[in-house]
């Protein structure tokens, strides 16, 4: 008789969350003088665009700390030290609930990097949400919100998604209505830009005003009410191109092979180099992701909708 085999124990996995955080495009972008504090006073237009990143939180023994790896689009230029922004979240979260940062990260880069459309930020913005549930501390939404303001300006965008108003450092938020759907392409180059250099080159040039008037963008918020992918074409601004365009004067050329593909409207995203397009559906923006890559406009081409959700549980 053979004896009894012993009862098999199913080892569980370590439990992980996986959370996706959207890039963005400013709609318009106002800035203002330089401050002592070193930043820009800004009234930005934020859209959370369906450019992703995924951030996996995974658990591990205690007292490990922390660790991150990064795959996806230039993932080889994204630090993966104590810099790295995600880590910077789970450091801070650990910090303010009293718990020990015991967490390993994987980010899955879709967003380009330094590419002025807030992938670090939406990595930050990802992993206070992946730890959060993860060491299941029950942080409140608006305690999170103001942990990823301490992070950078756009990491609080990063969390809330969709449309929003941005003002103080671009951190102060207020939602805004916007109906449909906005079709848009994406323009990539495989070198980034410093958003810090960016601001000092609109510092020496530009410069901003004293003053920032709300009412300026009364129009645009017209548009995205009415789904006016038309009218919003027409009133995209962005003071940080011409800057962006001084650093990187080939910008430019990526910009008009837009127009002249019809684009309802052109600009640099954020501090570049990105070049978003806003296109009347799907074909159209298809149509010209294919004169940007016959001209030789750019590196890489993303077509994608807008607006996208903010940092939220995609499995657990
Ligand atoms: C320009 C914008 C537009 O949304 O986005 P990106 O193009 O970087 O995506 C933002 O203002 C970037 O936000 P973010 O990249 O999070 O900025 P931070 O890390 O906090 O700051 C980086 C540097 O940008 C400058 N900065 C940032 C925000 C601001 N309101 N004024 C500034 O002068 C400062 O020199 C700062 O040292
Ligand atoms: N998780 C991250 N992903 C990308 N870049 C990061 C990250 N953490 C820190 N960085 C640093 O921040 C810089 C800009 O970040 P990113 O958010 O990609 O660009 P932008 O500020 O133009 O939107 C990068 O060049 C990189 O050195």
């Amino acid at each position: 008789m053979t004896p009894p085999r012993p009862p098999s124990i199913a080892l569980a996995p370590p439990p992980s969350v996986r959370v996706r955080a959207p890039g963005k495009v400013n709609l318009s972008l106002r800035v203002g003088a330089l401050q002592d504090d070193g930043y820009h006073p800004l009234v930005t237009i934020f859209q959370a665009v369906g450019l992703s990143e995924d951030v996996v939180a995974h658990q591990v023994p205690p007292g490990s700390g922390v660790s991150l790896s990064v795959q996806g689009l230039q993932a080889d230029v994204v630090p993966t030290d104590g810099t790295n922004l995600a880590w910077r979240a789970a450091v801070a979260l650990a910090e303010h609930v009293g718990v020990d940062p015991d967490v390993h990260l994987e980010i899955h880069k879709e967003v380009p990097v330094a590419g002025g459309m807030a992938g670090g930020s939406a990595d930050a913005a990802a992993a206070l949400v992946a730890c959060d549930a993860l060491w299941d501390t029950g942080v409140p939404r608006a305690d999170l919100v103001r942990l990823a303001a301490g992070l950078g300006a756009d990491v609080a965008f990063g969390l809330v998604g969709h449309t929003a108003v941005g003002t103080g450092r671009g951190d102060v938020l207020t939602p805004a209505m916007t109906r449909g759907e906005f079709h848009w392409v994406f323009a990539v180059q495989a070198e980034g830009l410093s958003t810090a250099q960016v601001y000092r080159t609109f510092d020496e040039t530009v410069g901003g005003p004293a003053e920032l008037d709300l009412a300026e963008d009364t129009a645009l918020m017209q548009a995205l009410r009415a789904g006016d992918a038309v009218g919003l074409g027409q009133v995209l601004r962005n003071d940080l191109q011409e800057p962006a365009l001084a650093l990187r004067p080939e910008l430019q050329r990526t910009l008009d092979v837009a127009t002249e593909a019809g684009a309802l409207g052109a600009i640099v995203s954020g501090s570049g180099p990105t070049v978003a397009a806003l296109a009347r559906s799907r074909q159209h923006a298809l149509a010209i992701a294919a004169s940007w890559t016959a001209n030789d406009a750019c590196d890489t081409v993303w077509c994608t909708t807008a607006p996208a959700a903010g940092a939220r549980v995609v499995a657990r």
